[in-house]
């Protein structure tokens, strides 16, 4: 295994399930000292707990909408770890809704996570990856950031914003040693379609196509990969399919 994360800290976000849980899972095993952050503390907990003894790292539970408490996980994780290395960004809803049937709850909600959350905790490490001349940003988007699906339109707009964030970001950080990264997913078996609650719009467009879907674990595998490339390598995006669902 490449020794490029021993030591690096990073900070996980959405980490108590799926994705964001693989992604800590396979940080640590690549040697990082990783900070586990979602709502749920008995899950984050859950997670540390799979790690292997060696592991450094830090549960903080926090929700990533409350700015004030995701600039206090970056402090805790500063003092506790060290300076953030790296951000991956994984917290997110998806709530299949069709916009005739306005489901504003859901609506705001995913603009309030998928966007003001994401925006939230870039905001929170930023600073101070530019000031100490490197850093990278890594946020899970979705293939719905690279095209709209029907029944996914508020969410599809959220991983658009996440996917224009991210480019503004790159451009305006290239030559401060700061590296952004989106993650284009297809389907992955964890539990974001179960918050779904929209029935017409579930039976519409959000019912499994019975091919093989990816496992959290093939999406963490990307990630490690972009976060392991040489100083000099940007991963800017890697849209990550099941081989039967192709966009
Ligand atoms: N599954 C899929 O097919 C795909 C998923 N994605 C994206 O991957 C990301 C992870 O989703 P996935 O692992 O699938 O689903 P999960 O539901 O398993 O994970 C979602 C995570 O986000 C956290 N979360 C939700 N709301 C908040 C909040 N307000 N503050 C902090 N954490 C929050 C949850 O933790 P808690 O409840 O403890 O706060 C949980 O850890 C999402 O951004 C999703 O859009 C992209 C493409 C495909
Ligand atoms: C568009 C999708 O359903 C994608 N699998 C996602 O969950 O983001």
């Amino acid at each position: 295994m490449s020794e490029a994360l021993r030591g690096r800290v990073v900070v996980v976000t959405g980490a108590s399930s799926g994705i964001g849980a693989a992604v800590g899972r396979a940080l640590a095993d690549a040697g990082a000292k990783v900070a586990l952050a979602a709502r749920r503390e008995e899950a984050l907990r859950e997670v540390r707990a799979g790690l292997g003894d060696g592991a450094e790292t830090l549960v903080f539970p926090a929700d990533v909408t409350d700015r004030g408490l995701v600039r206090k996980l970056v402090g805790r994780v500063e003092q506790d770890l060290g300076p953030v290395d790296a951000l991956v960004n994984c917290a997110g809803v998806m709530y299949f809704t069709l916009m005739k049937n306005v489901r504003e709850e859901e609506w705001d909600r995913t603009v309030d996570v998928n966007c003001k959350g994401t925006v939230n905790c870039v905001g929170a490490v930023l600073p101070g990856m530019l000031e100490r001349g490197r850093g990278h940003i890594v946020t899970i988007s979705s293939d719905a950031g690279r095209r709209v699906f029907p029944g996914l339109a508020v969410y599809s707009a959220s991983k658009f914003f996440v996917e224009a964030l991210s480019q503004g970001l790159r451009l305006e950080t290239a030559g401060t040693g700061v590296k952004v990264t989106t993650i284009q997913p297809g389907n992955v078996a964890t539990d974001l379609l179960e918050l779904s609650g929209d029935e017409e719009a579930l039976q519409q467009y959000g019912q499994p196509t019975g091919a093989r879907v990816l496992d959290p674990e093939d999406v963490a595998a990307s990630i490690v990969y972009a976060l392991s490339q040489p100083d000099h390598v940007a991963v800017n995006e890697i849209l990550v399919e099941p081989r039967d669902e192709p966009v």
